[in-house]
């Protein structure tokens, strides 16, 4: 089998163009054109030849070109895996891969190949945007694991993970944090009462007003059932008992049945305990077990742990 070797560059899949490095148009004046450059651009060999690489680039491809391309082939004799976009006949845009070589030198020619990259650019596209969806149902995905579904507020576990984030920074700083934990007073009767919905409704009442209530950089979350707990940052525990007095009246505003909703809370401040026990487990046990003693001793009032 033989092959006629004038036909050879009609036959490669890609735009081969030459120009000579030395014309007076600095090296952009084609005198080659194969079949496919001729498809691609949608202009014909002899318009081709005498047209100059610049009549056929868009300004930021000429800009790419006279700043980049040139001098890296001139200096190297070769350039690789250049993006450039090219205007056609129609004035549509086509994004090719150009590489070029030059031989023998500055009297030399250029050896073109340009690359329709439209569907490679497509494919980065589509991968652009799936790696954008995949990023939103994972953030998606993250808040939901964060998250009470019922109140909006932090669960259990990221409340434990954001309490030691602020304790770490509390122990650098040498500052006082207060742990709350609060509990709804006879939640049981009124889920028995007003039936389980309206308790929910409750639930999400009092997460409103927490939330309302707390600083920016203060942690909120649900600890379960109808108990909640409170970190607070820079909060010794004369503050912390005024914040919490502060949570009785506006928890109070809440009406079930015509009788203002009630609250037991413990509170307990790190400044109490060595700093070696100062994880959130220890205080949230000891606030816990304040807002405990509250119940017993009567509801709707706060009590400071003395570890
Ligand atoms: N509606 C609703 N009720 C819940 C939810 N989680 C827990 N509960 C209810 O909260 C009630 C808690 O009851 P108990 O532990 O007996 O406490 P209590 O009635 O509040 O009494 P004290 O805590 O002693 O004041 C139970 O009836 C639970 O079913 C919830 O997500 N929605």
């Amino acid at each position: 089998m033989s092959y006629d070797k004038h036909w050879v560059p009609d036959n490669f899949p890609c735009a081969c163009l030459v120009t000579a490095s030395s014309d007076h148009q600095g090296g952009r004046q084609l005198q080659y054109a194969n079949a496919y450059a001729e498809k691609m651009l949608g202009k014909s060999r002899q318009s081709l030849v005498g047209q100059t690489l610049t009549d056929l680039l868009t300004p930021a491809s000429n800009i790419m070109f006279d700043t980049y391309l040139l001098p890296l082939l001139l200096h190297e004799g070769v350039c690789e895996e250049v993006m450039l976009d090219i205007q056609c006949a129609e004035g549509q845009v086509i994004p090719v891969v150009a590489n070029a070589t030059l031989t023998d030198g500055e009297e030399g020619y250029i050896y073109w190949s340009l690359f329709n990259a439209t569907r490679r650019n497509q494919l980065d596209q589509e991968l652009i945007r799936a790696r954008r969806q995949l990023e939103e149902h994972s953030e998606k995905l993250y808040q939901l694991s964060v998250t009470d579904e019922l109140t909006g507020l932090v669960n259990r576990r990221q409340l434990k993970r954001r309490a030691e984030q602020l304790l770490a920074q509390a122990r650098r700083s040498q500052s006082p944090v207060s742990v709350a934990v609060l509990d709804i007073d006879n939640f049981k009767q009124v889920n028995d009462t007003e039936g389980h919905l309206a308790g929910d409704e409750i639930l999400k009442r009092l997460a409103d007003v927490l939330r309302e209530h707390a600083r920016a950089s203060d942690v909120v979350g649900r600890y379960g059932g109808e108990e909640f707990s409170f970190v607070l940052p820079d909060t010794c525990e004369s503050d912390a008992l005024m914040f919490a007095r502060r949570l009785h009246e506006l928890v109070g505003r809440i009406q079930i049945g015509g009788r203002p909703l009630t609250i037991s809370i413990g509170v307990v401040s790190s400044e109490q305990l060595k700093q070696s026990i100062n994880s959130y487990e220890t205080l949230f046990e000891l606030a816990d077990r304040a807002m405990y003693e509250a119940k017993e001793s009567g509801r709707n009032r706060t009590l400071a742990a003395r570890p």
